[in-house]
Protein backbone atom coordinates (compact mmCIF):
# COMPACT_ATOMS: atom_id res chain seq x y z
CA UNK A 1 0.00 0.00 0.00
CA UNK A 2 1.38 3.41 -1.16
CA UNK A 3 -0.04 6.69 0.22
CA UNK A 4 -0.17 10.54 -0.89
CA UNK A 5 -1.43 12.25 1.80
CA UNK A 6 -0.53 12.33 5.43
CA UNK A 7 -1.83 14.82 8.14
CA UNK A 8 -0.43 15.21 11.26
CA UNK A 9 -2.89 16.78 14.68
CA UNK A 10 -0.69 18.94 16.92
CA UNK A 11 2.27 21.16 15.00
CA UNK A 12 4.04 21.05 18.59
CA UNK A 13 8.15 20.08 19.40
CA UNK A 14 7.08 16.41 18.06
CA UNK A 15 4.34 16.65 15.34
CA UNK A 16 5.99 19.78 13.74
CA UNK A 17 9.87 18.47 13.43
CA UNK A 18 8.41 15.04 12.62
CA UNK A 19 6.34 15.83 9.86
CA UNK A 20 9.30 18.15 8.13
CA UNK A 21 11.39 15.43 8.37
CA UNK A 22 8.71 13.15 6.89
CA UNK A 23 8.46 15.76 3.90
CA UNK A 24 11.75 16.15 3.19
CA UNK A 25 12.36 12.53 2.91
CA UNK A 26 9.29 12.25 1.00
CA UNK A 27 8.80 14.42 -1.95
CA UNK A 28 5.78 11.85 -3.06
CA UNK A 29 4.03 12.52 -0.35
CA UNK A 30 1.89 15.51 0.78
CA UNK A 31 2.04 16.30 4.68
CA UNK A 32 -0.23 18.80 6.27
CA UNK A 33 0.55 19.86 9.68
CA UNK A 34 -2.84 20.89 11.54
CA UNK A 35 -3.28 22.61 15.12
CA UNK A 36 -6.38 24.37 16.60
CA UNK A 37 -3.73 26.95 18.01
CA UNK A 38 -3.77 29.47 15.09
CA UNK A 39 -1.03 31.52 16.70
CA UNK A 40 1.32 28.19 16.32
CA UNK A 41 0.01 27.54 12.74
CA UNK A 42 0.70 31.52 12.17
CA UNK A 43 4.61 31.14 13.02
CA UNK A 44 4.68 27.98 11.55
CA UNK A 45 4.66 29.92 8.04
CA UNK A 46 6.38 32.61 9.47
CA UNK A 47 10.47 33.80 8.85
CA UNK A 48 10.46 32.41 12.70
CA UNK A 49 9.70 29.51 13.52
CA UNK A 50 7.58 28.55 17.15
CA UNK A 51 10.30 26.33 18.48
CA UNK A 52 13.57 26.50 17.91
CA UNK A 53 15.31 22.85 16.50
CA UNK A 54 18.93 23.20 15.18
CA UNK A 55 18.62 22.40 11.58
CA UNK A 56 15.04 22.95 11.37
CA UNK A 57 14.67 26.43 9.82
CA UNK A 58 16.64 24.92 6.69
CA UNK A 59 14.12 22.01 6.08
CA UNK A 60 11.24 23.87 6.37
CA UNK A 61 12.36 26.35 4.42
CA UNK A 62 13.05 23.49 1.51
CA UNK A 63 10.00 21.95 1.70
CA UNK A 64 7.12 24.34 3.09
CA UNK A 65 4.53 25.23 -0.01
CA UNK A 66 5.99 21.86 -1.91
CA UNK A 67 4.99 19.26 0.08
CA UNK A 68 4.66 20.35 3.40
CA UNK A 69 1.98 22.52 4.59
CA UNK A 70 1.11 23.84 8.35
CA UNK A 71 -3.35 24.64 8.66
CA UNK A 72 -5.59 25.53 11.01
CA UNK A 73 -8.17 23.50 9.12
CA UNK A 74 -8.30 20.07 10.65
CA UNK A 75 -11.41 18.85 9.10
CA UNK A 76 -10.14 19.24 5.61
CA UNK A 77 -6.77 17.87 6.29
CA UNK A 78 -8.39 14.82 8.20
CA UNK A 79 -10.99 14.32 4.88
CA UNK A 80 -8.29 14.41 2.87
CA UNK A 81 -5.55 12.18 4.62
CA UNK A 82 -5.30 8.52 4.21
CA UNK A 83 -2.92 8.47 7.21
CA UNK A 84 -3.49 10.61 10.40
CA UNK A 85 -0.57 11.26 12.92
CA UNK A 86 -1.97 12.31 16.68
CA UNK A 87 1.34 14.06 18.43
CA UNK A 88 -1.24 16.43 20.67
CA UNK A 89 -0.02 17.19 24.12
CA UNK A 90 -0.90 14.48 27.22
CA UNK A 91 0.52 16.31 30.04
CA UNK A 92 -0.03 15.16 33.36
CA UNK A 93 -3.45 15.83 35.42
CA UNK A 94 -4.11 18.75 37.20
CA UNK A 95 -7.35 17.96 38.74
CA UNK A 96 -9.84 14.86 39.31
CA UNK A 97 -8.76 11.07 39.33
CA UNK A 98 -5.02 10.29 38.73
CA UNK A 99 -4.23 14.20 39.53
CA UNK A 100 -0.83 14.66 39.57
CA UNK A 101 0.18 11.33 37.95
CA UNK A 102 -1.89 10.06 35.20
CA UNK A 103 -1.83 11.57 31.45
CA UNK A 104 -4.64 13.84 30.73
CA UNK A 105 -5.96 12.24 27.13
CA UNK A 106 -8.45 15.16 26.79
CA UNK A 107 -6.98 16.09 23.66
CA UNK A 108 -6.10 12.97 22.01
CA UNK A 109 -10.24 11.99 22.46
CA UNK A 110 -10.78 15.05 21.35
CA UNK A 111 -8.76 14.12 18.04
CA UNK A 112 -9.98 10.89 18.00
CA UNK A 113 -13.71 12.23 18.18
CA UNK A 114 -13.26 14.71 15.46
CA UNK A 115 -11.82 12.51 13.28
CA UNK A 116 -15.29 10.16 13.42
CA UNK A 117 -17.15 13.02 12.78
CA UNK A 118 -15.76 14.26 9.67
CA UNK A 119 -13.74 11.16 8.34
CA UNK A 120 -15.62 9.91 4.88
CA UNK A 121 -13.24 7.10 3.86
CA UNK A 122 -11.14 4.96 6.04
CA UNK A 123 -8.29 6.27 7.82
CA UNK A 124 -5.12 5.15 9.33
CA UNK A 125 -4.74 6.59 12.63
CA UNK A 126 -1.63 6.55 14.39
CA UNK A 127 -0.71 7.51 18.00
CA UNK A 128 2.45 9.60 18.17
CA UNK A 129 1.63 11.02 21.55
CA UNK A 130 3.00 9.28 24.10
CA UNK A 131 -0.08 7.64 26.00
CA UNK A 132 -0.73 5.11 28.80
CA UNK A 133 -1.10 1.21 27.48
CA UNK A 134 -4.41 0.74 25.71
CA UNK A 135 -4.83 4.01 24.96
CA UNK A 136 -5.54 3.26 21.62
CA UNK A 137 -8.67 0.71 22.67
CA UNK A 138 -9.78 4.10 23.68
CA UNK A 139 -9.39 5.41 19.95
CA UNK A 140 -10.73 2.58 18.58
CA UNK A 141 -13.77 2.34 20.29
CA UNK A 142 -14.39 5.78 20.13
CA UNK A 143 -14.30 5.86 16.10
CA UNK A 144 -16.10 2.68 15.84
CA UNK A 145 -19.20 3.74 17.82
CA UNK A 146 -19.29 6.31 15.50
CA UNK A 147 -18.42 4.55 12.03
CA UNK A 148 -19.92 5.59 8.94
CA UNK A 149 -21.21 3.05 6.32
CA UNK A 150 -18.21 2.18 3.95
CA UNK A 151 -15.50 3.56 6.02
CA UNK A 152 -12.78 1.45 8.02
CA UNK A 153 -10.31 2.84 11.12
CA UNK A 154 -7.00 1.30 12.16
CA UNK A 155 -5.52 2.52 15.06
CA UNK A 156 -1.54 2.48 15.21
CA UNK A 157 0.97 3.18 18.32
CA UNK A 158 3.85 4.63 16.72
CA UNK A 159 5.95 6.62 19.51
CA UNK A 160 8.32 9.10 18.83
CA UNK A 161 11.83 9.30 20.50
CA UNK A 162 13.25 12.28 19.54
CA UNK A 163 15.55 14.57 22.45
CA UNK A 164 14.73 18.19 22.06
CA UNK A 165 17.97 19.98 20.53
CA UNK A 166 18.92 16.95 18.66
CA UNK A 167 15.38 16.73 16.68
CA UNK A 168 16.45 16.75 13.07
CA UNK A 169 19.30 14.71 13.63
CA UNK A 170 17.00 11.49 16.00
CA UNK A 171 14.38 11.87 12.94
CA UNK A 172 16.78 11.68 10.15
CA UNK A 173 18.78 8.59 11.69
CA UNK A 174 16.67 7.14 14.53
CA UNK A 175 18.46 4.30 16.54
CA UNK A 176 14.29 2.49 15.82
CA UNK A 177 10.77 3.01 14.73
CA UNK A 178 8.63 1.29 16.87
CA UNK A 179 5.29 0.33 15.18
CA UNK A 180 2.70 -1.40 17.24
CA UNK A 181 -0.93 -3.12 15.57
CA UNK A 182 -3.38 -5.12 15.86
CA UNK A 183 -2.99 -8.51 14.81
CA UNK A 184 -5.11 -9.25 11.90
CA UNK A 185 -4.74 -9.24 8.12
CA UNK A 186 -6.34 -5.18 8.62
CA UNK A 187 -3.86 -4.61 11.17
CA UNK A 188 -0.89 -6.10 9.02
CA UNK A 189 -2.11 -3.75 6.35
CA UNK A 190 -2.20 -0.74 8.15
CA UNK A 191 1.59 -1.65 9.96
CA UNK A 192 3.23 -1.96 6.50
CA UNK A 193 1.71 0.92 4.68
CA UNK A 194 3.09 2.83 7.77
CA UNK A 195 6.61 0.94 7.48
CA UNK A 196 6.63 1.53 3.84
CA UNK A 197 6.50 5.87 4.70
CA UNK A 198 9.45 5.22 7.04
CA UNK A 199 11.42 2.79 4.29
CA UNK A 200 11.67 6.03 2.50
CA UNK A 201 14.96 6.82 4.79
CA UNK A 202 15.24 4.35 7.47
CA UNK A 203 16.83 0.69 6.98
CA UNK A 204 13.85 -2.33 7.01
CA UNK A 205 15.91 -3.37 10.35
CA UNK A 206 15.43 -0.12 12.26
CA UNK A 207 11.58 -0.72 11.69
CA UNK A 208 10.53 -2.74 14.44
CA UNK A 209 6.74 -4.21 14.57
CA UNK A 210 5.07 -5.82 17.70
CA UNK A 211 1.72 -5.71 19.35
CA UNK A 212 0.37 -2.32 20.59
CA UNK A 213 0.21 -2.91 24.00
CA UNK A 214 4.16 -3.27 23.89
CA UNK A 215 5.00 -0.37 21.69
CA UNK A 216 2.44 1.94 24.50
CA UNK A 217 4.52 0.27 27.00
CA UNK A 218 8.34 0.88 25.31
CA UNK A 219 7.97 4.38 25.15
CA UNK A 220 6.88 4.58 28.75
CA UNK A 221 9.66 2.18 29.36
CA UNK A 222 12.04 4.10 27.56
CA UNK A 223 11.50 7.41 29.20
CA UNK A 224 11.44 5.56 32.85
CA UNK A 225 14.77 3.61 31.90
CA UNK A 226 16.49 6.93 30.67
CA UNK A 227 15.31 8.93 33.39
CA UNK A 228 16.17 6.32 36.29
CA UNK A 229 19.87 6.05 34.91
CA UNK A 230 20.08 10.07 35.59
CA UNK A 231 18.82 9.95 38.73
CA UNK A 232 20.67 7.00 39.76
CA UNK A 233 24.01 8.91 38.47
CA UNK A 234 22.93 12.19 40.70
CA UNK A 235 22.39 9.47 43.88
CA UNK A 236 25.45 8.71 43.14
CA UNK A 237 26.95 12.27 43.03
CA UNK A 238 25.71 12.92 46.85
CA UNK A 239 28.04 10.03 47.74
CA UNK A 240 30.74 11.73 45.82
CA UNK A 241 30.16 15.18 47.68
CA UNK A 242 30.05 12.85 50.88
CA UNK A 243 33.47 11.03 50.20
CA UNK A 244 35.62 12.56 48.29
CA UNK A 245 35.08 10.97 45.07
CA UNK A 246 34.85 12.82 41.65
CA UNK A 247 31.24 11.84 40.02
CA UNK A 248 32.71 11.98 36.42
CA UNK A 249 35.01 9.65 37.21
CA UNK A 250 32.74 7.11 38.69
CA UNK A 251 30.73 7.88 35.85
CA UNK A 252 33.10 7.02 33.31
CA UNK A 253 34.07 4.17 34.80
CA UNK A 254 31.03 2.65 35.34
CA UNK A 255 30.07 3.54 31.61
CA UNK A 256 33.27 1.92 30.49
CA UNK A 257 31.39 -1.46 31.03
CA UNK A 258 29.86 -2.34 28.18
CA UNK A 259 26.63 -3.42 29.46
CA UNK A 260 25.86 -0.34 31.14
CA UNK A 261 27.56 2.00 27.91
CA UNK A 262 28.17 5.53 28.96
CA UNK A 263 25.42 7.66 27.71
CA UNK A 264 23.06 9.16 29.98
CA UNK A 265 25.50 8.75 33.17
CA UNK A 266 25.66 12.35 33.40
CA UNK A 267 24.94 14.32 37.08
CA UNK A 268 23.13 17.05 37.00
CA UNK A 269 20.98 19.61 38.49
CA UNK A 270 18.09 17.65 37.88
CA UNK A 271 16.21 16.38 34.80
CA UNK A 272 13.61 18.46 33.28
CA UNK A 273 11.49 18.37 30.17
CA UNK A 274 8.60 17.97 29.37
CA UNK A 275 8.39 13.86 29.05
CA UNK A 276 10.60 12.36 31.90
CA UNK A 277 8.49 13.20 34.97
CA UNK A 278 5.11 13.10 33.32
CA UNK A 279 6.19 9.64 31.83
CA UNK A 280 7.74 8.03 34.67
CA UNK A 281 4.02 9.45 36.61
CA UNK A 282 2.38 8.23 33.91
CA UNK A 283 3.81 4.82 34.42
CA UNK A 284 3.73 4.86 38.65
CA UNK A 285 -0.48 5.32 38.00
CA UNK A 286 -0.12 2.37 35.61
CA UNK A 287 1.43 0.19 38.35
CA UNK A 288 -1.00 1.49 41.07
CA UNK A 289 -4.19 0.98 38.87
CA UNK A 290 -2.85 -2.89 38.04
CA UNK A 291 -2.16 -3.03 41.81
CA UNK A 292 1.39 -3.13 41.77
CA UNK A 293 2.84 -1.26 44.39
CA UNK A 294 6.20 -2.52 44.51
CA UNK A 295 6.03 -1.51 41.25
CA UNK A 296 5.28 2.17 41.45
CA UNK A 297 7.22 2.66 44.40
CA UNK A 298 10.55 1.71 42.38
CA UNK A 299 9.14 3.90 39.79
CA UNK A 300 8.54 6.65 42.13
CA UNK A 301 11.71 7.24 43.64
CA UNK A 302 13.05 8.22 39.98
CA UNK A 303 11.09 11.17 40.76
CA UNK A 304 11.66 12.02 44.53
CA UNK A 305 15.97 11.49 43.44
CA UNK A 306 15.12 13.85 40.79
CA UNK A 307 13.57 16.30 43.42
CA UNK A 308 16.33 15.88 46.17
CA UNK A 309 18.85 16.88 43.62
CA UNK A 310 17.03 19.92 42.71
CA UNK A 311 16.59 20.85 46.48
CA UNK A 312 20.00 19.83 47.18
CA UNK A 313 21.68 22.10 45.04
CA UNK A 314 20.06 24.88 46.19
CA UNK A 315 20.72 24.26 49.75
CA UNK A 316 24.39 24.12 49.49
CA UNK A 317 23.94 27.44 47.33
CA UNK A 318 22.40 28.93 50.39
CA UNK A 319 24.82 27.08 52.70
CA UNK A 320 27.71 28.31 50.74
CA UNK A 321 26.68 32.08 50.71
CA UNK A 322 26.64 32.10 54.84
CA UNK A 323 23.05 30.34 55.48
CA UNK A 324 21.34 33.49 53.44
CA UNK A 325 20.22 34.26 49.93
CA UNK A 326 17.51 37.16 51.13
CA UNK A 327 18.62 40.42 49.12
CA UNK A 328 21.28 38.30 47.32
CA UNK A 329 21.73 38.99 44.03
CA UNK A 330 22.21 35.61 41.63
CA UNK A 331 22.65 35.19 37.98
CA UNK A 332 21.17 32.36 36.89
CA UNK A 333 22.77 31.21 33.29
CA UNK A 334 20.53 29.46 31.54
CA UNK A 335 16.31 28.54 31.53
CA UNK A 336 15.71 25.78 29.36
CA UNK A 337 15.31 22.72 30.37
CA UNK A 338 18.92 21.90 28.59
CA UNK A 339 21.22 23.55 25.40
CA UNK A 340 20.34 23.61 22.23
CA UNK A 341 16.17 24.72 23.14
CA UNK A 342 14.31 27.10 23.95
CA UNK A 343 11.70 25.23 25.78
CA UNK A 344 11.42 25.27 29.27
CA UNK A 345 8.27 22.71 30.29
CA UNK A 346 9.82 21.43 33.56
CA UNK A 347 13.36 22.78 33.31
CA UNK A 348 15.34 22.27 36.85
CA UNK A 349 15.79 26.05 36.43
CA UNK A 350 12.08 26.79 37.00
CA UNK A 351 12.61 24.73 40.59
CA UNK A 352 15.37 26.58 41.10
CA UNK A 353 14.37 30.03 40.84
CA UNK A 354 11.13 28.94 43.05
CA UNK A 355 13.28 27.84 45.90
CA UNK A 356 15.57 30.89 46.03
CA UNK A 357 12.71 33.20 45.75
CA UNK A 358 11.14 31.38 48.41
CA UNK A 359 14.35 32.68 50.39
CA UNK A 360 13.99 36.17 49.21
CA UNK A 361 16.96 35.93 46.50
CA UNK A 362 17.13 38.63 43.73
CA UNK A 363 17.43 36.69 40.73
CA UNK A 364 19.03 38.07 37.23
CA UNK A 365 18.52 35.50 34.81
CA UNK A 366 19.78 35.18 31.47
CA UNK A 367 19.22 32.29 28.46
CA UNK A 368 20.44 32.62 25.17
CA UNK A 369 17.09 31.33 23.36
CA UNK A 370 14.11 31.08 25.77
CA UNK A 371 12.00 34.40 25.55
CA UNK A 372 11.34 36.88 28.43
CA UNK A 373 7.72 36.38 28.33
CA UNK A 374 8.26 32.54 28.76
CA UNK A 375 10.10 32.84 32.24
CA UNK A 376 7.90 35.46 33.66
CA UNK A 377 4.95 32.99 32.55
CA UNK A 378 6.94 30.18 34.41
CA UNK A 379 7.89 31.69 37.29
CA UNK A 380 4.16 33.49 37.53
CA UNK A 381 2.36 30.10 37.01
CA UNK A 382 0.19 29.39 40.42
CA UNK A 383 2.39 26.04 41.55
CA UNK A 384 5.74 28.31 41.10
CA UNK A 385 4.67 31.51 43.15
CA UNK A 386 1.41 32.65 44.64
CA UNK A 387 2.37 36.43 44.18
CA UNK A 388 3.51 37.95 40.94
CA UNK A 389 4.06 41.18 41.91
CA UNK A 390 6.75 39.58 44.28
CA UNK A 391 7.94 37.69 41.33
CA UNK A 392 8.66 41.14 39.48
CA UNK A 393 10.15 42.70 42.14
CA UNK A 394 12.99 39.77 42.64
CA UNK A 395 13.07 38.91 38.86
CA UNK A 396 15.33 40.38 36.23
CA UNK A 397 15.99 39.73 32.73
CA UNK A 398 18.66 40.02 30.79
CA UNK A 399 20.47 39.68 27.28
CA UNK A 400 23.12 39.49 28.35
CA UNK A 401 25.67 37.16 30.40
CA UNK A 402 27.68 39.86 31.69
CA UNK A 403 25.37 42.56 32.94
CA UNK A 404 23.49 39.69 34.21
CA UNK A 405 26.42 39.22 36.19
CA UNK A 406 27.19 42.47 37.30
CA UNK A 407 27.23 42.98 41.31
CA UNK A 408 26.03 39.57 41.73
CA UNK A 409 27.10 37.39 44.70
CA UNK A 410 26.82 33.99 42.80
CA UNK A 411 26.58 32.88 39.16
CA UNK A 412 24.18 29.72 39.08
CA UNK A 413 25.01 27.85 35.44
CA UNK A 414 21.52 25.96 34.91
CA UNK A 415 21.86 24.86 31.43
CA UNK A 416 24.33 23.32 29.51
CA UNK A 417 24.89 26.01 26.58
CA UNK A 418 28.46 25.79 25.15
CA UNK A 419 28.46 29.24 25.42
CA UNK A 420 29.05 29.68 28.99
CA UNK A 421 32.25 27.56 28.50
CA UNK A 422 33.81 30.08 27.08
CA UNK A 423 32.92 33.24 29.02
CA UNK A 424 35.39 35.80 29.96
CA UNK A 425 35.02 34.84 33.65
CA UNK A 426 38.04 37.43 34.71
CA UNK A 427 35.77 39.96 33.40
CA UNK A 428 32.42 38.03 35.65
CA UNK A 429 34.76 37.87 38.47
CA UNK A 430 35.91 41.47 38.24
CA UNK A 431 32.98 43.00 38.02
CA UNK A 432 30.78 40.60 40.79
CA UNK A 433 30.47 41.33 45.01
CA UNK A 434 33.09 39.39 46.85
CA UNK A 435 33.39 36.79 47.64
CA UNK A 436 32.35 35.89 44.17
CA UNK A 437 30.65 32.05 43.86
CA UNK A 438 29.81 29.86 41.16
CA UNK A 439 27.60 27.16 41.52
CA UNK A 440 28.26 24.91 38.17
CA UNK A 441 24.86 22.76 38.57
CA UNK A 442 26.17 21.09 34.46
CA UNK A 443 29.48 20.53 35.47
CA UNK A 444 30.93 22.21 32.50
CA UNK A 445 33.19 24.79 33.26
CA UNK A 446 37.10 24.40 34.04
CA UNK A 447 36.96 24.48 38.06
CA UNK A 448 40.25 24.79 38.63
CA UNK A 449 40.44 27.79 36.64
CA UNK A 450 37.87 29.47 38.06
CA UNK A 451 39.26 28.33 41.77
CA UNK A 452 42.12 30.14 40.41
CA UNK A 453 40.30 33.74 39.34
CA UNK A 454 39.70 33.59 42.78
CA UNK A 455 35.37 32.49 42.96
CA UNK A 456 34.31 30.09 45.14
CA UNK A 457 33.52 26.97 43.08
CA UNK A 458 31.23 24.35 43.45
CA UNK A 459 29.85 21.51 41.60
CA UNK A 460 27.64 18.46 41.55
CA UNK A 461 29.62 15.37 42.78
CA UNK A 462 33.12 16.69 43.45
CA UNK A 463 34.76 19.22 45.57
CA UNK A 464 37.12 21.73 43.96
CA UNK A 465 40.47 22.27 45.54
CA UNK A 466 43.06 24.64 44.32
CA UNK A 467 46.17 23.23 42.30
CA UNK A 468 44.04 19.77 42.01
CA UNK A 469 44.65 18.14 38.92
CA UNK A 470 42.33 16.04 37.60
CA UNK A 471 41.78 14.33 34.25
CA UNK A 472 38.93 15.43 31.79
CA UNK A 473 36.84 12.31 31.31
CA UNK A 474 34.77 13.04 27.83
CA UNK A 475 31.10 13.74 29.22
CA UNK A 476 28.47 12.03 26.50
N1 LIG B 1 8.61 17.12 23.24
C1 LIG B 1 9.28 16.03 22.96
O1 LIG B 1 10.48 16.06 22.81
C2 LIG B 1 8.58 14.71 22.81
C3 LIG B 1 7.22 14.57 23.06
N2 LIG B 1 6.60 13.35 22.90
C4 LIG B 1 5.14 13.22 23.09
O2 LIG B 1 4.49 13.81 21.96
C5 LIG B 1 3.27 14.44 22.34
C6 LIG B 1 3.29 15.89 21.90
O3 LIG B 1 4.32 16.55 22.59
P1 LIG B 1 4.80 18.01 22.17
O4 LIG B 1 4.88 18.09 20.68
O5 LIG B 1 5.99 18.32 22.98
O6 LIG B 1 3.55 18.89 22.66
P2 LIG B 1 3.22 20.40 22.28
O7 LIG B 1 2.43 20.95 23.40
O8 LIG B 1 4.46 21.10 21.83
O9 LIG B 1 2.28 20.28 20.98
C7 LIG B 1 1.00 19.76 21.00
C8 LIG B 1 0.14 20.56 20.03
O10 LIG B 1 -1.13 19.92 19.91
C9 LIG B 1 -2.12 20.94 19.73
N3 LIG B 1 -3.45 20.40 20.02
C10 LIG B 1 -3.95 20.00 21.22
N4 LIG B 1 -5.20 19.53 21.04
C11 LIG B 1 -5.49 19.62 19.73
C12 LIG B 1 -6.63 19.28 18.94
N5 LIG B 1 -7.71 18.72 19.50
N6 LIG B 1 -6.60 19.53 17.61
C13 LIG B 1 -5.50 20.09 17.04
N7 LIG B 1 -4.40 20.42 17.72
C14 LIG B 1 -4.38 20.18 19.06
C15 LIG B 1 -1.68 22.03 20.68
O11 LIG B 1 -2.26 23.28 20.32
C16 LIG B 1 -0.16 21.99 20.51
O12 LIG B 1 0.28 22.92 19.54
C17 LIG B 1 3.16 14.22 23.84
O13 LIG B 1 2.37 13.09 24.08
C18 LIG B 1 4.59 13.96 24.28
O14 LIG B 1 4.65 13.16 25.42
C19 LIG B 1 7.29 12.26 22.47
C20 LIG B 1 8.63 12.34 22.19
C21 LIG B 1 9.38 13.57 22.33
O1 LIG C 1 9.63 11.46 25.21
C1 LIG C 1 10.30 12.47 25.14
O2 LIG C 1 9.86 13.62 25.29
C2 LIG C 1 11.77 12.41 24.92
O3 LIG C 1 12.38 12.57 26.23
C3 LIG C 1 13.80 12.63 26.22
O4 LIG C 1 14.25 13.71 25.40
P1 LIG C 1 14.34 15.23 25.95
O5 LIG C 1 13.55 15.35 27.22
O6 LIG C 1 13.99 16.10 24.81
O7 LIG C 1 15.89 15.47 26.25
P2 LIG C 1 17.01 14.58 26.99
O8 LIG C 1 18.26 14.74 26.24
O9 LIG C 1 16.55 13.21 27.26
O10 LIG C 1 17.20 15.35 28.37
C4 LIG C 1 16.19 15.35 29.37
C5 LIG C 1 16.75 15.97 30.64
O11 LIG C 1 17.72 15.12 31.25
C6 LIG C 1 18.92 15.84 31.48
N1 LIG C 1 20.06 14.89 31.37
C7 LIG C 1 20.23 14.16 30.23
C8 LIG C 1 21.27 13.26 30.14
C9 LIG C 1 22.17 13.09 31.22
O12 LIG C 1 23.13 12.28 31.19
N2 LIG C 1 21.96 13.85 32.33
C10 LIG C 1 20.93 14.74 32.44
O13 LIG C 1 20.78 15.39 33.49
C11 LIG C 1 18.92 16.94 30.44
O14 LIG C 1 19.74 18.01 30.81
C12 LIG C 1 17.45 17.30 30.42
O15 LIG C 1 17.14 18.18 31.47
C13 LIG C 1 14.35 11.33 25.60
O16 LIG C 1 15.76 11.42 25.51
C14 LIG C 1 13.76 11.10 24.20
O17 LIG C 1 14.19 9.85 23.69
C15 LIG C 1 12.24 11.10 24.31
O18 LIG C 1 11.66 10.96 23.02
Amino acid sequence: MTLKKICCIGAGYVGGPTCCVLASKCPDITVTVVDISEARIKQWNSEKLPIFEPGLDDIVKQCRGKNLFFSTDVDKAIIEAELIFISVNTPTKTYGLGKGRAADLKHLESCARRIANVAQSSKIVVEKSTVPVRAAESITNILKANVKPNVKYQVLSNPEFLAEGTAIKDLCNPDRVLIGGERSAAGQEAIEALCWVYEHWVSKEKVITMNTWSSELSKLAANAFLAQRISSINAMSAVCEATGADVSEVSYAVGSDTRIGPKFLQASVGFGGSCFQKDVLNLVYLCDCLNLPECAAYWQQVIDMNEYQKRRFVNRIIECLFNTVADKKIAMFGFAFKKDTGDTRESASIYLSKYLMDEGAQLRIYDPKVEDSQIMRDLTAPNISENPERVDKLVSLFSDPYRAAEGAHAVVVCTEWDEFKTLDYQRIYNNMLKPASIFDGRMILDHEALHDLGFHVETIGKKITRGKVTRQFPSV
